[in-house]
């Protein structure tokens, strides 16, 4: 099955004013870079796309995955993964815990394909980990893993390495533009960093601020 995600005339409106506007195609496993101005709705439209827009917000147009209008769909329904700047994991579950929380298949060899998770992230041996104890880019790989233990169809980045040090940032570049191209995943990328956009290597669109 091919992933697309498909961005047909989506326009997103606060309070009457245009916000962000595109109309756009991503192939399986192109990542596609978003940039522009802080403000003009960068992160709103992987909200609208995940299927969590504020109710303040208006959107017009449609987005589809697979072929299949993603808007008609439930939040939980979407298969979207989504990556943000914090790598966010449930403080009350183990690193183990908190990879069992986005894996999608059940049965006897939960285990096993957390374990081989971890080991894929040099992490062998961390299942019991309490997440606090973890390094930043621990965290974040782990975030990675449980994103793509959900097995989505395509992935939503909002600026994921902002907050790492540049030797960190390197890194994790790789492993996740590695992973989306493994995986065949289309991904929208936001970010401010031109470096996170040559590394991604493929298109880039830069909104510009209303003008109304
Ligand atoms: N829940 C909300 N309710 C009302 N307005 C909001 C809400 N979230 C964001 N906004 C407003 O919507 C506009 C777009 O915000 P958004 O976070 O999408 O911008 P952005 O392009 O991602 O900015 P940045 O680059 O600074 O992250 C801003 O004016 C913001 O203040």
């Amino acid at each position: 099955m091919t992933h697309d995600l498909i961005l047909e005339n989506v326009a997103i409106h606060l309070d009457g004013q245009p916000l962000v506007r595109v109309n756009t195609h991503i192939a399986p496993g192109e990542v596609l870079t978003l940039m522009g101005p802080s403000g003009v709705g960068k992160s709103t439209l992987l909200a609208y796309i995940a299927g969590f827009l504020a109710p303040s917000f208006e959107a017009r147009g449609r987005v589809l995955l697979n072929g299949q209008t993603l808007t008609k769909l439930p939040a939980q329904a979407r298969r979207a993964g989504l990556l943000f700047q914090d790598p966010l994991l449930f403080p009350h579950l183990s690193v183990g815990g908190n990879l069992a929380f986005g894996l999608r298949e059940k049965g006897s060899r939960r285990r096993e394909r957390i374990e081989a998770a971890l080991a894929d992230i040099g992490l062998t041996g961390y299942y019991d980990r309490d997440p606090a104890t973890l390094s930043g880019g621990q965290r974040s790989r782990v975030a990675l893993m449980r994103v793509l233990l959900s097995e989505p169809q395509a992935m939503l980045l909002d600026e994921p390495f902002s907050k790492l040090d540049a030797a960190l940032r390197g890194e994790m570049r790789r492993l996740v533009f590695d992973r989306v191209r493994k995986n065949r995943l289309p991904t929208l990328m936001v970010t401010h960093d031109a470096e996170d956009a040559t590394a991604a290597g493929g298109r880039v669109i830069e909104l510009e601020a209303s003008k109304a």
